[in-house]
């Protein structure tokens, strides 16, 4: 059998995508012992997040060649914003947190530098690379979940079981296949430098979410310099 783009893709990510399950704060969702304010520090920044990397599937819709692909884009965006993002708004409402304060977050470094170079590769190159950009973030994630709902009492704890059953959800499995089909049917055909380029900004994205997970756990947010 033919081995698919998403195949090549995980084989090469898996060793890093697998640390994510040793990372401590990965580790404290799936054994209900994160830190509180830790939690409160990774939803806030994740919200903003979650806002620029639904312009990348709005630029994927706009570059889309065809009206197959453009839907999918339009769907993948839509269940970002109200499905994915409803997620942390409920949580946000626990903590006390309005929406609008939620939406006014500053953006930390790790924030920054990974939305910038996400929407940097979408805008500056054509379908492919806005596919590419979120391709790890949304199948990672549901990597993790599923993951940790295997995990006992994980999908129950009263305060971080809802995060484990989102991401290892049947919708939120769909939105990460959906990434997948499309990623494969993008990259079909393509010569093996531009497969490579892909491939790249799939490798560098994961770097990001390693240290998106590290943001959380250290609660960073921008480095203070010691001298002032
Ligand atoms: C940083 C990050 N990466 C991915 C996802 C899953 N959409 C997320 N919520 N946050």
């Amino acid at each position: 059998m033919e081995q698919k783009f998403s195949d090549r893709v995980f084989e090469r990510v898996k060793p890093l995508w697998n640390s994510y399950l040793e990372h401590p704060f990965v580790k404290g969702i799936g054994e209900g012992n994160v830190d509180e304010e830790k939690f409160k520090h990774y939803m806030k920044q994740d919200y903003i997040y979650l806002i620029e990397y639904s312009r990348v599937f709005a630029i994927g819709a706009a570059k889309a060649h065809n009206l197959k692909t453009m839907t999918m884009f339009a769907n993948l965006l839509s269940g970002t914003m109200n499905y994915e993002m409803d997620l942390h708004r409920e949580y946000a409402a626990r903590f006390g947190i309005s929406n609008e304060e939620l939406e006014a977050t500053e953006p930390s470094a790790t924030v920054t530098a990974y939305t910038s170079y996400m929407l940097n590769k979408a805008q500056n190159g054509g379908v492919e690379n806005a596919i590419a950009s979120v391709l790890a973030c949304a199948w990672s994630y549901n990597f993790i979940g599923k993951e940790l709902a295997t995990w006992p009492g994980a999908t129950e704890h009263e305060l971080y079981g809802n995060w484990v059953k989102l991401y290892s959800s049947e919708e939120f499995t769909k939105i990460a296949e959906d990434c997948i089909n499309l990623i494969n049917n993008i990259a079909e055909g393509k010569p093996e430098h531009e497969q490579k380029e892909l491939e790249e900004i799939i490798v560098k994205t994961s770097y990001f979410e390693y240290m998106f997970w590290n943001m959380a756990e250290n609660k960073s947010f921008w480095p203070v310099e010691p001298t002032v």
